[in-house]
């Protein structure tokens, strides 16, 4: 036993003791349990809101925060990172288990999945080691009935000597239940006598020694026994989390050290092997978890996993596997490019009816020349192709994704890819992190902790930006529809724009496989790490709920940023545009200076800027692009898409610059939010930078080969 302590997760210590309490009688509950057993859906009933949900392990990564009000009391609700087990093998049961053991909650909720008791009860009896205020809440109890499983909570609550709940959490059944137990079990209305396991005599009395010398050190303030077991399992990381707990606490440290000494010294001399310790502490743990379960659930049918294995069997197979992914995410696509572009159509209509009534309205106003140009021609044409160009595609291509999320694909994908990664030096999770990407980078590069190898899980940050996020997959998908599709005709339009999306998105994974390879063979050497992934059940998704939820989080999320960040840009824009130095105006100055390299990549000077523009948030690049275009040549009449596309033409657009548009869209710096995230997971200013110059490096280095290419062979 060693005692350094070689920290995993950063920060995880620091994020354990925030829970900020706004007065003192508010009551902390934690909410622990295996991974994708509904603790976040449970968290959002009680609390009313939006932590991540979806059909797939791993989504929780920090603890997330939030109050509800029950009687008389307050509480507080901090939704834990799943685990299977406590015995601290990961960072998220290191999250996990110092939050129980340290964040001293008042209870704890482990949430549980009644389709696979069993498996749940070894962390359940772990968690009745540390702490005996638990609340047992066996959930997706609705999945169970269907699956022909029968639960019995009754007997389960005397085996466990715990208050047992059952719910169907995404139904909202039983929650009120579940919140009447927890304010029993936290004010102490209920006492409980939880089951505790017996080791075996041999471990049992090292245990007591043990115990009895960290008794002196943490006094009330652990539970000893706890910490017995775990420096018996050879986990002594939790010596660190208990220094700091005690520094943080203004308590006592010293005798610690001598402790542990004492401990180690006391281990060697009685020659206790640490590995078969943890056999015989894991073997007795399932044992009873075993004999539990066989005590108190019924199953009717043992079939009952047959249909989704049939259906794993095609969609992870080898031959159809892969072919079936691209083939779905192609039937997305295009299902997104044939059904945004009427709505696009009749929004980009009403918008340009709207704009005469508009300028007369703040003509009528009596505001100068410049300000009218400048609200009406700068911020309000803007704001309507912002509107008219993203709304369409995202309302429809966010849903249809989280049916897939929440139909449970994506770690099918993942199982798909993961030889792919491995082959790349790589972790197979890094696939999750890349969906996770597809909504927000930010949130990728945070997913990330899912992935313990430091090694790994920088890679896995580094690679994170070469999977468009929200703001930059409306610009593939509208440069697709304007142009690309556009120039083709009839049928062939959507299938040749929905091919060039898909074009870039394979770019993008072929490029993560290619480039986390170099860096796992240079700068970031080793090995790749084995894990298994676990297959959850295929689940119906509730299409009322994905299409609020997906309309509502994402979609008017992003067009919200976009639009804040839009109107000043179109402000600054404007500005630029009509401010003259000599001849020519400011806008023109820096895109000319730009426009050499710009052509060079295959784009021009304002594109470029549109690119430079868009640090804060990628979405506003197309608005930019068109502003700097409109504010320069003739003034448009943009009724249409047809008309934009005019526009862009006039501009010496061909289907090359559109298409180097689209693969700069996908490889180029990560947006400013982004990179903030980077710095502050790897807390390094060294790796940021890596961060931001890998992706842009690749897209010049693509586009410039790619507009080469296409010269020497006199496509364009
Ligand atoms: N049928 C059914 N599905 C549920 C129920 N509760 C949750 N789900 C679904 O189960 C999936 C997982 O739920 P989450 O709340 O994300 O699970 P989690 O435990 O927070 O998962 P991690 O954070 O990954 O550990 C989601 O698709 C939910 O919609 C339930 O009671 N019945
Ligand atoms: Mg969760």
């Amino acid at each position: 036993m060693g005692l350094t302590h070689q920290s995993t997760g950063k920060g995880a210590l620091d994020e354990m003791f925030n829970v900020q309490l706004n007065s003192p009688d508010e009551i902390v509950i934690a909410l622990a349990g295996n991974p994708n057993t509904g603790k976040s859906t449970v968290f959002n009933s009680l609390t009313g809101l939006n932590q991540h949900t979806g059909n797939w392990p791993g989504k929780t990564v920090t603890n997330a925060q939030g109050r509800y009000a029950h009687k008389d009391k307050k509480f507080v609700l901090v939704d834990l990172p799943g685990t299977y087990s406590l015995l601290a093998n990961s960072v998220e049961e290191e999250v996990a288990r110092d939050f129980i053991c340290f964040g001293k909650p008042q209870a704890t909720v482990v949430v549980t999945d009644a389709t696979s008791l069993e498996r749940n009860l070894i962390l359940v009896l772990q968690i009745l080691e540390i702490t005996d205020k638990v609340v047992l809440c066996v959930n997706l109890m609705d999945e169970a009935k269907r699956k022909g499983i029968e639960v019995d909570l009754q007997g389960l609550s005397e085996s466990l000597g715990v208050s047992v709940v059952g719910t169907s959490a995404r139904d909202g059944v039983g929650l009120e239940e579940l919140k009447d137990t927890v304010y029993k079990v936290a004010l102490g209305e209920i006492s409980l006598k939880p089951k505790k396991i017996h080791y075996g005599k041999e471990i049992e009395e090292v245990l007591q020694t043990i115990e009895g010398k960290m008794e002196k050190v943490v006094e009330d303030q652990i539970n000893s026994r706890w910490v017995a077991l775990q420096l018996l399992n050879g986990d002594t990381k939790i010596l660190q989390s208990i220094n700091t707990y005690l520094k943080e606490q203004e308590l006592n440290s010293e005798g610690l050290e001598g402790c542990i000494k004492e401990g180690e010294e006391f281990l060697k001399k009685e020659n206790i092997k640490q590995e078969e310790n943890q056999d015989k502490i894991v073997a007795a743990i399932v044992k009873e978890a075993e004999k539990i379960h066989k005590k108190t659930v019924l199953i009717k049918n043992e079939k009952y996993n047959e249909m989704d294995r049939k259906i794993d069997n095609i969609l992870t197979s080898r031959v159809f596997g892969i072919p079936i992914m691209i083939a779905l995410l192609g039937i997305v696509f295009w299902i997104t490019l044939e059904g945004a572009e009427y709505p696009a159509e009749a929004l980009a209509t009403f918008f340009s009816a709207m704009e005469q009534p508009i300028s007369n309205f703040v003509l009528g106003l009596g505001v100068p020349d410049w300000l009218h140009g400048m609200l009406v021609f700068g911020v309000y044409r803007t704001l309507s192709w912002v509107v008219a160009v993203m709304l369409p595609p995202m309302a429809i291509f966010f849903p249809l994704f989280t049916l897939l999320e929440d139909l449970g694909y994506l770690p099918r994908v993942a199982f798909n890819l993961d030889n792919f990664f491995k082959k790349a030096c790589a972790h197979g999770k890094q696939a999750l992190t890349m969906c996770m990407g597809f909504g927000c980078n930010a949130a990728g590069v945070i997913a990330c902790r899912i992935i313990d190898s430091p090694r790994e899980r920088l890679i896995a940050i580094i690679t994170n930006n070469f999977v468009p996020c929200n703001g930059r997959f409306p610009i593939l998908i509208s440069m697709a529809v304007i142009f690309i599709g556009g120039s083709a005709t009839g049928i062939s339009q959507s299938f040749i724009a929905t091919l060039s999306v898909l074009g870039v998105i394979i770019l993008g994974v072929v490029l993560t496989l290619v480039v986390s390879k170099i860096l796992s063979k240079t700068i970031l050497k080793g090995l790749p790490s084995s894990f298994t992934l676990e297959l959850p059940p295929y689940r119906k998704p509730q299409v009322g709920r994905v299409l609020v939820r997906s309309i509502l989080d994402r979609t008017l999320f992003v067009l919200g940023r976009a639009i804040m960040v839009a109107a000043p840009a179109g402000i600054v824009i404007w500005i630029m545009a009509n401010i003259m130095v000599g001849d020519i105006s400011i806008l023109d100055h820096c895109a000319a200076f730009l426009d050499p390299f710009g052509r060079l990549i295959g784009m021009d000077g304002y594109i470029i800027m549109a690119f430079i523009l868009g640090l804060p948030a990628n979405e506003i690049v197309i608005p930019i692009i068109v502003m700097s275009y409109l504010s320069t040549g003739a003034m448009l009449e943009l009724d249409s898409l047809e008309a934009l596309r005019e526009l862009l033409i006039d501009n010496g657009w061909t289907w090359l610059t559109a298409v180097c548009v689209m693969i700069f869209t996908l490889l180029h710096f990560p947006c400013g939010t982004t990179m903030l995230t980077i710095r502050k997971e790897t807390q390094s200013k060294k790796w940021t930078f890596a961060s931001f110059m890998i992706p842009t490096v690749t897209g010049v280095f693509v586009c410039f080969i790619v507009a080469q290419t296409a010269r020497l062979l006199g496509l364009v």
